[in-house]
């Protein structure tokens, strides 16, 4: 992938926390330099590789024309004494909050009117420090929020983002920073479709078993099997669809590797279908763990059953029954 020639080789963190190490090797890694601020930097300098440069807050923000903030809101104090040096650069606030809406104004829009003769930028605030390090190069789909009031700084971050291996998502002006920052807070948005999946998959294997072992033998043999319904009949729905649902994770990597071997190349974008579906193969594996976990505790619960006792016996007593026929038909033929 080409730099565009706007693209700053060098860039400053401010900040030496989790946030702060994982940007770094992120960066180090797509091959920008990296300078790093620190209100202690002979200590923190322990935590990064030897080719990133930690200083002071105000060398690193001299060193840079983008400067990360990898400091919480509550400490955007620090950030006062750094005014001048400040003005006209590009600010990427990168925090979130702990609570949902918890002060009046976004954390992006407080640090715009605290620096503004800054332009402040939202962004990265959606990838946890612990996936930023970990997940690359694999993680090219990871949706990156960007917005700012100034259009060219907004294209210059999306435009690093892309470079550091996540998609950006051109969100706007500064004003759309509170929805990003309420974004990791949205517990439960992307299980719809698994849930939705889960219900459609159990209501047709139910059905199925419905019709297969209970309404076929009635009308058949007049046998009313009803009594099974609640435990048997739920216990074979709960495992196939478990299982079908664990093929629905590995199903999506395979349709793309077959996308990219088609296209030859990594680089084009996977059709929104298929990227809903990848992104959704954590929710529809952990809805496949709980259905087959409630299975395991079904199938333990089977045997406090009278009439389940009853079958096993009546198995076990038709087995003997078997053996002996056959020993007695082998001695006297
Ligand atoms: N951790 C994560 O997974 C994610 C974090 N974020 C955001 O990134 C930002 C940094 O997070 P994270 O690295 O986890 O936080 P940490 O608490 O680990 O680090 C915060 C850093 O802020 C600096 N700092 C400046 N002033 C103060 C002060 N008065 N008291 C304490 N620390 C101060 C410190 O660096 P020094 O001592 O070198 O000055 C410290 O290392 C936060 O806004 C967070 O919301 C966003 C997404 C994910
Ligand atoms: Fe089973």
């Amino acid at each position: 992938m080409t730099k565009v020639d706007k693209a700053p080789t060098t860039l400053a963190i401010l900040g030496s926390g989790d946030f702060s190490k994982s940007l770094a090797f992120r960066l180090l890694r797509c091959g920008f330099c990296v300078v790093v601020g620190s209100r202690h930097p002979k200590l923190a300098s322990q935590s990064f590789p030897h080719v990133v440069d930690v200083t002071h807050y105000e060398d690193a923000v001299r060193k840079a024309n983008i400067v990360f903030l990898a400091i919480r809101r509550e400490h955007y104090s620090v950030l006062w004494d750094l005014k001048h040096l400040m003005a006209g650069k590009i600010l990427v606030d990168v925090s979130n909050n702990r609570r949902g809406n918890q002060y009046a104004e976004s954390n992006a829009e407080y640090l715009a009117s605290l620096l503004p003769d800054s332009v402040v930028v939202k962004g990265f605030n959606v990838i946890s420090a612990w996936a930023m390090q970990q997940n690359y190069p694999q993680d090219a789909s990871t949706q990156v929020f960007v917005c700012s009031d100034s259009v060219e700084a907004r294209q210059q971050i999306m435009e690093l983002a892309h470079q550091l291996n996540f998609q950006p998502v051109d969100m706007g002006t500064l004003s759309s920073s509170r929805y990003i920052e309420n974004i990791p807070r949205r517990l439960f948005h992307d299980w719809k479709g698994p849930v939705l999946a889960a219900v459609a998959f159990s209501i047709f294997f139910f059905s199925y078993s419905f019709a297969r072992d209970i309404i076929h033998p009635y009308f058949k043999y007049k046998q009313s099997d009803f009594y099974k319904i609640p435990i048997e009949i739920v216990n074979r729905t709960l495992p196939t669809v478990a299982i079908t649902l664990l093929a629905l994770v590995y199903l999506p990597g395979q349709l793309a590797a077959i996308h990219q071997l088609y296209y030859g190349t990594k680089y084009k974008l996977f059709p929104k279908w298929l990227e809903g579906w990848l992104q959704s193969r954590k929710q529809l594996g952990l809805i496949s763990f709980f259905l087959a976990a409630v299975h395991g505790l079904y199938s333990l619960c089977l045997p406090f059953r009278r009439s389940e006792r009853y079958l096993l016996l009546n198995t076990a007593y038709q087995q003997v029954s078997v053996q002996k026929y056959q020993q007695q038909n082998k001695t006297f033929p």
